[in-house]
């Protein structure tokens, strides 16, 4: 691995005390980390190295697991690579003084002039600090550099242009690293595996055999601390435009030539753009959106959205969407792609359910009302796992045929944080698990219509209890379709 300066804007917020510190500190321990390194945090905020320091060891009694089982040196080897310098992002000469200090660093270390630009700050300075990084000329000729982007990357196609046509003034698309962290959970990672390395499913991956496909990513809190941002995202910008759109492309992807990024990015984008677009007036029929009602979880009773801190009593935001998605190719048409996702649900699950066509004539409809499909279960997150539903005969009761499972699943302490892969891979160069800006544009282009419709109070908002899987219509999406949930 490169020798580098990994800058880190927005290094006193949230996300880099919870996922970033922590994520580096356990790629430090698995020696995944270059030897000569220089990590330059930066915030308003008047700090010295040392009283930042003492922030990152104090984010890794607090979030990582593995700080708490090694000995207090690994913690100080580790903390000696950080260094502090208060910035304002929207002060140019901040950025002419951090150069020299970086400048400083790389000759003390003998480090190339290569640079990670990290931007873990609200959006609106996504496009301010890429420009004057710019300007700056902290990007060097000399080495190479790479942003890498949070979410969210704009608000709608609009925005999402614009901001991309601001970053591409200063950065070339591949130096440009959007996260998605569902990108960097390992069973998502797997899936092109599962079906590029299992002759039995790839057989069995298309329409032939399949008859529909279902993707759940269902959340038990609610907006938490984040009720200004959520309130006007909702689901649909939260959830379905990144996360549950790369899930599909993921899922209905065909196999790539080899597995490089280019090439599993073109079978990406090539979902995406046999995507069917939803016209303003198909919305609602493809589409529910939902916001809960005060309910109970786990025994706990739970306010309604609107009761939230932060959200405002009129507030017409989703907090679920289900919909139903069409891939009009060769491989995928006349399959139906379900999507669904909420807050406040009964459970935390992130899953896809692969349900294969039954096309048996029924030898065994006599002791059984129907015999069961199979299933392929992808258990993303909480757990991780992956479960074969066959049916088989129960000789304990009367020789039913009944589903049995065979289930492959890692121990969730074994199975690294998304965040760690996605820094280890940004560290590496390594832009397979990021989002390039095609597959933005395209998810937002499938978006747009949805937007549309909201704004023009054109769909129902259906209420749901809060600790239940959403409204009633989204179960009759596919009862229309002769399915169910899963
Ligand atoms: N937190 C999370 O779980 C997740 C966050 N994200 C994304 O990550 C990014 C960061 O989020 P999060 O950490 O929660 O945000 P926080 O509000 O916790 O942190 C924001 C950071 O930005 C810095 N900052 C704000 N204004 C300026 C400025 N003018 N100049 C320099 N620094 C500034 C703050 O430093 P200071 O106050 O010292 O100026 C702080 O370090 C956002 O894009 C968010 O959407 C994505 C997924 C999850
Ligand atoms: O990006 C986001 O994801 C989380 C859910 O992530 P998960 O890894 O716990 O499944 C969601 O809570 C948040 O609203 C959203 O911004």
């Amino acid at each position: 691995m490169d020798s580098l300066t990994f800058v880190l804007f927005g290094a006193t917020g949230d996300l880099a005390k919870r996922k970033i510190f922590p994520s580096l500190f356990n790629l430090f321990l698995d020696k995944k980390m270059p030897d000569s390194l220089t990590i330059i945090g930066l915030g308003r905020r008047e700090w010295s190295d040392e009283v930042f320091q003492k922030h990152v060891e104090k984010s890794l009694q607090s979030f990582s697991e593995r700080s708490k089982n090694v000995d207090a040196y690994k913690i100080k080897e580790f903390l000696r690579f950080f260094h502090y310098r208060p910035l304002d992002v929207t002060d140019q000469e901040n950025y002419k003084q951090l150069l020299n200090v970086i400048q400083k660093y790389e000759q003390e270390l003998s480090i190339p002039e290569n640079r990670l630009f990290y931007l873990s700050v609200a959006p609106e300075f996504f496009d301010v600090i890429a420009l004057n990084i710019k300007k700056s000329g902290l990007g060097s000729s000399k080495g190479w550099k790479r942003l890498v982007i949070e979410k969210p990357f704009g608000h709608d196609l609009k925005s999402a242009q614009e901001l991309n046509a601001k970053l591409r003034e200063a950065f070339e698309e591949d130096e440009i690293y959007l996260i998605d962290h569902y990108l960097g959970k390992p069973m998502v990672q797997n899936l092109e595996a599962l079906a590029f390395a299992n002759p039995m499913l790839q057989a069995l991956w298309s329409n032939k055999h399949i008859s529909n496909i279902q993707i759940t990513a269902s959340e038990t809190v609610g907006v938490e601390e984040r009720a200004d941002y959520y309130d006007q995202a909702g689901a649909i910008r939260d959830m379905v435009q990144n996360h549950l759109l790369q899930l599909v492309m993921l899922t209905a992807m065909q196999q790539p030539e080899k597995l490089s990024a280019d090439e599993i990015r073109r079978q990406k984008i090539r979902v995406l753009e046999h995507l069917r677009p939803l016209q303003l007036d198909d919305v609602g029929k493809n589409l529910v959106r939902g916001q809960y009602s005060l309910g109970e979880i786990n025994g706990e009773s739970v306010p309604s959205y609107t009761a939230e801190p932060g959200i405002k009593p009129s507030s017409m935001n989703d907090t679920f969407i289900a919909a139903r998605l069409w891939i009009d190719d060769a491989f995928w048409g006349g399959v139906p792609f379900y999507i669904r996702t909420g807050k406040r649900m009964k459970e935390k699950s992130t899953r896809i359910v692969i349900e294969f066509k039954n096309t048996i004539s029924d030898l065994y409809k006599e002791k059984n009302e129907k015999t069961p499909p199979n299933l392929l279960i992808i258990e993303i997150s909480p757990n991780e796992s992956v479960l074969l539903q066959f049916n088989s005969k129960n000789p304990l009761n009367n020789s039913k045929i009944e589903p049995i499972k065979v289930t492959f699943s890692a121990n969730k302490k074994d199975v690294p944080e998304a965040y760690e892969l996605l820094l280890f891979d940004a560290l590496n160069g390594d832009s397979t698990f990021f989002v390039q800006w095609k597959e933005v544009e395209l998810s937002w282009k499938w978006v747009q219509p949805i937007l549309e419709a909201f704004e023009q109070n054109a769909l129902l908002l259906h209420g749901y209890s809060a600790g239940t899987m959403g409204p009633r219509a989204a179960e009759q999406l596919l009862e229309e379709d002769g399915f169910n949930w899963w």
